[in-house]
C-alpha cells in the first residue's frame, strides 16, 4: 500500500503542529514524516498565532501541501470585543480539534496556553487525555521555564553559574514547561562559545529530538482511529 493510499486510507497518524517563527523544526518533522524516522505518519495542519511566519510557507511549500491555520491573538480580541485570551486559546484548541489529530506538536509555538485550551482539546479528542500534547524547550527539566530561555542559559554560563545547558521535549501542562520530558538532551557550552555558537548547536540537537521524541510517542499509542 503506497504512503498515499495509506493516508486516504486513514490509517496513519495524523500530526498537527503549532508554530510561531522560521519553522526549522517543523521542516524538520516536515522531512522525518513517511520516512523510517516517523513512519506511517503525515501532518494534516500547521497553525500559527503570527502571520508572517515562515513555517506556515514551509508546509504551503511541502509535497504534497499542508494545511494551514493563523489566528492571532490581537486581532482574535480586536475582532471580538469582549472576548478573551482565554476564549482566544479555545478557539485555536477548536481548529486544531478540527484536524482530527493524533498528537499536537509546539514546535516553537510562543503562546503561553491556559488550561482551558488543554481541556477543549482532551474533552473534544476521540483519545481524550490520553491525546500527547508535547513542546520543544531550549533547556534543561525545570531550569530555565518561559522564554529566551537559551539568552538566560547563556549568560548564566557566563556568569559561571552553570556548566552546560540543554534541549527537551515535554508533555505539555498548564505550568510552562513543567510538563513530563519525553527526551532530554544536555548541550555543551564552550568557553569560546558566543551565543550564536551555542543556539547553533542547540537547533541542530532541536531537529533531532523533535523528530525523536514524536516518533517516541506514536511509536507508544494505539493504532489510528
Ligand atoms: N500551558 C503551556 N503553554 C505553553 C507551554 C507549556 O509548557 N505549557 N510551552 C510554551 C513554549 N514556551 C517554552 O517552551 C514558551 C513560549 C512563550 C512564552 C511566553 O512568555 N509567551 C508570551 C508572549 C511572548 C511573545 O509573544 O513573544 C505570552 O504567551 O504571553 C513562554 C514559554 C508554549 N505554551
Ligand atoms: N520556549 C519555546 C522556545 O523558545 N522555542 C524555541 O523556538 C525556536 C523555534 O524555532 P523554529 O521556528 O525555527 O522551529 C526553537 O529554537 C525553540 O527552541
Amino acid at each position: 500500500m503506497s504512503s498515499s493510499d495509506v493516508a486516504s486510507s486513514g490509517t496513519e497518524k495524523r500530526i498537527v503542529v503549532l508554530i510561531s517563527g522560521s519553522g526549522t523544526n517543523l521542516q524538520a518533522l516536515i522531512d522525518a514524516c513517511g520516512t523510517g524516522s516517523i513512519p506511517a505518519a503525515h501532518i494534516v495542519l500547521v497553525f500559527s498565532n503570527r502571520k508572517a511566519a515562515y513555517g506556515l510557507e514551509r508546509a504551503r511549500n511541502a509535497q504534497p501541501p499542508i494545511s494551514t491555520g493563523y489566528l492571532a491573538l490581537v486581532t482574535y480580541l480586536k475582532a471580538n470585543p469582549g472576548k478573551t485570551r482565554i476564549d482566544y486559546d479555545i478557539a485555536v484548541a477548536k481548529s486544531v480539534l478540527e484536524a482530527k489529530p493524533d498528537i499536537v506538536v509546539l514546535a516553537g509555538w510562543m503562546h503561553i496556553l491556559s488550561a482551558e485550551f488543554l481541556e477543549v482539546l482532551h474533552e473534544g479528542s476521540p483519545r481524550g487525555r490520553d491525546l500527547p500534547i508535547l513542546n520543544l524547550h531550549p533547556a534543561l527539566p525545570g531550569a530555565f521555564d518561559g522564554a529566551n530561555a537559551l539568552g538566560r542559559a547563556y549568560n548564566a554560563f557566563k556568569a559561571g553559574e552553570i556548566k552546560n545547558t540543554g534541549v527537551m521535549v515535554h508533555r505539555v501542562v498548564p505550568e510552562v514547561d513543567r510538563g513530563e520530558p519525553v527526551v532530554v538532551r544536555e548541550v555543551e557550552i564552550k568557553e569560546s562559545d558566543s551565543l550564536e555558537d551555542l543556539e547553533g548547536r542547540v537547533h541542530e540537537i532541536e531537529h533531532q529530538i523533535i523528530v525523536e521524541a514524536t516518533r517516541q510517542v506514536l511509536q507508544q499509542q494505539s493504532p489510528a482511529r
